[in-house]
């Protein structure tokens, strides 16, 4: 089968979060299931992009409303990823150091997905079947369906993956002359609240709509940011399949990123070797706990909590435990983080940016992975935790539910709380720091969490079976 993901992240090529995780992997493991998935990606000028060789295998060109621009397809030479790696050069649109945040992201992505289309309008044969992932992709199912130029490509299946539904690109109806042409009958498919929403439209004009974990599915019925009524309408087409990690890059006896490796037999030499190098690099005493979380500084992963978590923790316990935040996002977090970094004068420090190595590194070295997330579709954050010994600290939502069994129950590898409220946090850090002062239980808890097995076999198997069954 030949599988074509298109989205705006790959790991290593560009990655701002776990959408750049799962694009990295599951083509790797669809390939190794005998399958030939290609992936395509913005041209970004990211390190990868300057550090690679690549071949062009298209041309084109494009009107964008009154805009001109020439595009460029071009292929990774060394399939150095296991899959076939593109990316599609825009100068003037995605020739960008970044991947969001820029003002014209409307006009960058509807660049992108045109270019792809265009792209694969030129092959000599069909894909089996066009995976998009998140909004950025979200206008190709009904381009597909309705624009003029696409017609040969009308009954290529089309699949959209859900990463995340809090972010829906909706444009006004004003930049409608941005899009080519085509059937205006069907105006209403782009339509959600009087904007053009391109997650509404790929949900409506998709094959098949997936969400990266069941329990996240179920959320999305009752909370999915205003598009609750058209989920539930569409149910029939959606199912939650959860992620699987990249147990090549996420493994603790090879991590090149690590100075220490270690395995399940010396996991405790391996990560107190870790946590050294931490706790010397932020000032910490490698005795007490230490408790760390790693993500974007944003509401939905509850990083406004921090402040409020760690302040009262410290305060309450002083001395007792330590806190370590890695991340970068909203400006007035990360500014009330460094507050709370010169309130308390010992026991919490932080580094505000994005550094994969680092986070690596607190994978290995941290005892506890806290995620007070308000929503979390899936996390990757506490599959790569527990791989590494490190036991998640979560709140009960979407896949942290599906993922982590509290260790009060039977085969349990984490700590759960159910509040997004800073006083249920600290609660699960009390039990947490309690758990560390018990060393046997502490070890049995972590074992299990080590054992755990979250590669991708199972739900890539279960993508395949997806594909097949969709005509
Ligand atoms: N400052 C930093 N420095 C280094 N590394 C950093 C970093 N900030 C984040 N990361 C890394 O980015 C990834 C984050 O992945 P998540 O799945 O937790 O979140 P995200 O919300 O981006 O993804 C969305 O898509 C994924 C994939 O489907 C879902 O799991 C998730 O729930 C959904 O919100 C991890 O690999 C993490 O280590």
């Amino acid at each position: 089968m030949e599988i074509l993901h298109v989205s705006a992240e790959c790991y290593p090529v560009a990655k701002v979060g776990g959408l750049g995780d799962v694009v990295g992997a599951l083509p790797k493991y669809q390939q190794e299931l005998g399958n030939f998935a290609k992936v395509i990606v913005p041209a970004y000028r990211t390190r990868y992009y300057e550090t690679h060789e690549f071949d062009v295998v298209h041309q084109g060109g494009m009107w964008m409303g009154h805009g001109w621009y020439h595009f460029n397809v071009l292929k990774e030479r060394s399939n150095e990823l296991g899959f076939d790696l593109y990316l599609v050069e825009i100068p003037g649109l995605l020739d960008t150091p970044g991947v969001y945040g820029y003002s014209n992201d409307t006009e960058r992505f509807l660049g992108f997905q045109i270019a792809v289309l265009d792209w694969i309008n030129e092959w000599n044969h069909l894909p089996d079947v066009i995976h998009c992932h998140d909004h950025h992709t979200g206008l190709i199912p009904f381009l597909l369906s309705y624009g003029y130029k696409y017609d040969r490509l009308k009954e290529v299946p089309t699949v959209l993956t859900i990463h995340n539904a809090q972010y829906q690109g909706q444009f006004g109806w004003d930049k409608l002359y941005l899009l080519p042409a085509f059937d205006l009958w069907k105006s209403g498919q782009l339509d959600w609240n009087g904007a053009i929403n391109p997650l509404a439209a790929a949900i409506k004009c998709a094959w098949r709509v997936t969400t990266v974990s069941p329990g996240y599915m179920e959320e999305l019925h009752e909370n999915a940011a205003g598009l609750e009524g058209l989920i539930r309408h569409e149910s029939a087409k959606m199912v939650g399949i959860l992620n699987g990690i990249d147990t090549a890059i996420w493994d603790p006896s090879t991590d090149h990123m690590l100075n220490h490796t270690y395995d399940i037999q010396e996991v405790a030499e391996g990560k107190a070797a870790n946590k050294q190098l931490l706790c010397e690099r932020f000032g910490f005493d490698t005795s007490l706990p230490l408790i760390s979380f790693i993500g974007r500084l944003v509401g939905d992963k509850g990083a406004d909590l921090l402040p409020e978590i760690i302040g009262k923790t410290i305060y309450d316990f002083p001395g007792e435990v330590n806190f370590l935040v890695l991340g970068s996002g909203d400006p007035h977090i990360e500014w009330s983080l460094q507050q709370t970094r010169y309130l308390v004068s010992h026991g919490f420090n932080l580094h505000i940016g994005y550094d994969e190595s680092l986070s690596h590194l607190i994978y290995a070295g941290s005892d506890f992975l806290l995620m007070p997330s308000r929503v979390e579709p899936c996390g990757l954050n506490q599959m790569y935790a527990l791989r590494y010994g490190t036991i998640p600290i979560v709140r009960s939502t979407g896949g942290l539910k599906d993922t982590v069994i509290d260790f009060g129950d039977p085969g349990g590898v984490g700590i759960r709380f159910v509040q997004p409220a800073g006083w249920d946090a600290c609660a699960a850090v009390r039990r947490a720091v309690q758990l560390y002062n018990d060393q046997p239980n502490f070890r049995t808890v972590q074992q299990r969490g080590m054992h755990e097995n979250h590669a991708w076999g199972t739900s890539a198997q279960r993508y395949l079976d997806m594909y097949s069954n969709m005509k």
